[in-house]
């Protein structure tokens, strides 16, 4: 188990975890999500003792990492696939590791064959895609068959059958009764690997608990309810009957309406009674995507300043409407239900109710006043944040490597 005891993390003036405490347990995939510069990959250091906590503690097993007997063999990690010396071929690369941990060189060839690198065993790898680059990273991770494992961002770079292999290789992981912690932005992509998320936005905990749980606890029911197109009135007086009864009810685009608060059956005895045929009255559920979007959105460090539809945009003709918004779309939570810490179960010990700067969280999860909300006060502007300093720039994207041709043998610095 990990275990993670008010983890405080500190560069300068820069607070890039705080407080952080929770556990990781064997036998489930454990989801580690937040926005970029959430303190991820922070915490992921700490845990593997690459850097040290400012406070707190955090151990694998009962040790700190650096006191952890024969760690090579007890932990094993993924976080830069691109941390390897790329004139090597990636069966030497996994050699040299394996001769400095006393790990026997026919596991080399095991986890070359489990990774699917087998065949450009003896590319340099240099050449390697991004997506080659990481399966060598989690055969370097599983090279010494441990019971804790550790993945930054281990999808990054892979194509869909990629994905799938990852996802499957962790779930098999932890079947086999390891501790398996992985870091990602992607909320889908945990929702179908993990068993247990734990949320961090600004290097504070914001949610801890299991993908079921934080299911039923953010993704809000509504029903789509449609009247005939012909007959503008009839869709009146049902918005009128069921606000009356206590329904939420907003406008879509296509002309239907979206309502909450309501379950299907009374909505279509509401409609019954208010004499008004209904076209479509559908159950839906919001996404889990967009659950995660809202409870983050408050903790988000890097955001663009250009809003990415305007150069999609028709300019609208002289006198007419702009369209209904989506769902969604540019509106902060407007259906969403309440986070968990306030419709779902409370963490014990997790986040406090106020935002870290001091912010009440909105009805929908986003602290008040977040920078996106229209003509809030800037929470992050400098000498207004109490907990941390405000965000460093956004760091540059670095490209892609151009891929290689590995159908050619390329010699090697240190063939063996
Ligand atoms: N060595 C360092 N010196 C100064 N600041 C640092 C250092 N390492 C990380 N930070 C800062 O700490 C914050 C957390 O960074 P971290 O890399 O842990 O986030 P992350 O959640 O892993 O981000 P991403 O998803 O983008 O990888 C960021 O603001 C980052 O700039």
């Amino acid at each position: 188990m990990i275990e993670a005891v008010g983890l405080t993390k500190r560069y300068g003036d820069k607070t890039a975890v705080y407080n952080l405490s929770f556990q990781v347990r064997p036998g489930t995939v454990t989801g580690f999500l937040g926005p970029n510069g959430s303190g991820k990959s922070t915490t992921m250091r700490m845990i593997l003792g690459l850097d040290n906590p400012t406070s707190g503690t955090v151990t694998i097993g009962g040790y700190p990492y650096r006191k952890l007997p024969n760690a090579p063999r007890q932990v094993g990690a993924l976080l830069d696939a691109k941390a390897v010396h790329g004139g090597r071929s990636a069966r030497n690369h996994l050699l040299s590791l394996a001769q400095l941990s006393g790990i026997p060189a026919r596991r080399v060839d095991e986890v070359l064959g489990v990774v699917g690198l087998q065949d450009v065993a003896k590319k340099r790898s240099k050449g390697f895609s991004l997506g080659m680059g990481q399966r060598l990273g989690i055969a370097a991770a599983l090279l010494g068959d441990p019971q804790v494992l550790l993945f930054d961002e281990p999808v990054n770079g892979l194509d869909p059958e990629g994905i799938l292999w990852v996802r499957n290789l962790m779930k098999a992981l932890a079947a086999e009764g390891r501790t398996v912690f992985v870091s990602s932005h992607l909320m889908s992509e945990m929702a179908l690997t993990a068993d247990h998320l734990i949320v961090i936005g600004r290097g504070q905990l914001l949610s801890d608990m299991s993908v079921t749980d934080f299911i039923s606890a953010n993704s809000a029911d509504f029903a789509r309810v449609r009247t005939p197109d012909t007959e503008p009135q009839l869709r009146e007086k049902l918005t009128s009957a069921l606000t009356e009864a206590g329904g939420h009810v907003l406008p879509e685009q296509d002309g239907a309406l979206r309502v909450t608060g309501l379950p299907l059956p009374r909505i279509s005895d509401l409609a019954h009674a208010a004499d008004v045929r209904l076209w479509e009255l559908s159950p839906h559920q919001a996404s889990l995507e967009e659950a995660y979007m809202r409870m983050t959105q408050g903790a988000v460090d890097y955001r663009s300043t250009v809003d990415q539809k305007a150069g999609l945009q028709q300019p609208l003709p002289p006198g007419a409407q702009p369209p209904m918004p989506v769902p969604g779309q540019g509106q902060a939570g407007w259906y969403a239900p309440p986070p968990p810490q306030q419709g779902g179960r409370p963490v014990p010990g997790q986040a406090p109710a106020a935002g870290p700067y001091g912010a009440q969280p909105g009805p929908y999860g986003a602290p008040q006043g977040h920078p996106g909300a229209p003509g809030a006060p800037n929470p992050y502007a400098q000498g207004q944040a109490p907990a941390m300093p405000a965000a460093a720039p956004a760091p540059a994207v670095a490209p892609a490597p151009a891929p290689a041709d590995l159908t050619k043998t390329q010699p090697e610095d240190d063939a063996r």
